[in-house]
């Protein structure tokens, strides 16, 4: 199956039922953080849907002195922006979304933990289908972008559009892929 539709049914049944097993990212490493976050900002995201949950990596960021930030969704034609808060102080906001009261531009992320829906080895991305992260990345080309994610939502070669931007890392509770070298 190679459609983007059909590939977002069948790897969202597959993320909701492996999440249902209760499985955990492991707690990234001091150094990792150290060496990709000095006190930058980090965009993360509130999990929705069996998505892997970044609260570890938001507190190695933090206990690291970065700051996070947080999607906030205007409506599905529109670039997501970026917002400064705390996961207490959110509201809900489209799709089910957890998301900051967001006044003004937002910020500019050094780093984007993405959620995603599948992946490739080579750290192609299947999102929700809105085009809401390619916006974003297009808009910021200099962040780092890095995909937390299940194992199970790996595809062989994921299909293609002009426009998808294609991450430089990807994180799983088993692996770590990066796009030079393919697994
Ligand atoms: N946690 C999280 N936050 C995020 C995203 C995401 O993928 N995950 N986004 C990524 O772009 C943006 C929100 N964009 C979205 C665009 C479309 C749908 C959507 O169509 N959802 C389906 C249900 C999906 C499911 O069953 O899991 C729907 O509402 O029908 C969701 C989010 C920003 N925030
Ligand atoms: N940089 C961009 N500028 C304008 N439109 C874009 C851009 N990137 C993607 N889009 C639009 O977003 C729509 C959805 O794209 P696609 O199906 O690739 O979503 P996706 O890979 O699930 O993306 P995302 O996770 O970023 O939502 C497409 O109609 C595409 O034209």
């Amino acid at each position: 199956m190679t459609d983007k539709a059909g590939l977002r049914r069948e790897l969202r049944a597959r993320r909701r039922a492996f999440a249902a097993t209760r499985p955990s990212l492991p707690a990234p490493s001091r150094l990792l953080i150290e060496a990709l976050c000095p006190g930058g900002i980090v965009a993360s995201y509130v999990p929705v849907g069996g998505e892997a949950d970044p609260a570890l990596f938001d507190a190695a960021v933090v206990a690291a002195g970065g700051v996070l930030a947080w999607p906030v969704v205007i409506d599905r034609e529109s670039p997501i922006t970026f917002h400064l808060g705390s996961t207490d102080t959110m509201a809900d906001g489209p799709y089910g979304l957890r998301q900051p009261q967001a006044t003004g531009d937002g910020v500019v992320p050094d780093i984007v933990l993405t959620p995603l829906v599948g992946f490739d080895s080579r750290c192609n991305r299947l999102g929700q289908g809105a085009g809401h992260y390619d916006r974003a990345f297009a808009l910021w080309p200099d962040a780092l972008r890095i995909g937390i994610a299940w194992s199970v939502q790996q595809v062989d070669a994921l299909p293609r559009d002009p426009w998808d931007v294609p991450l430089h890392m990807i994180i799983t509770e088993t692996d770590v892929f990066l796009p030079g070298v393919p697994k």
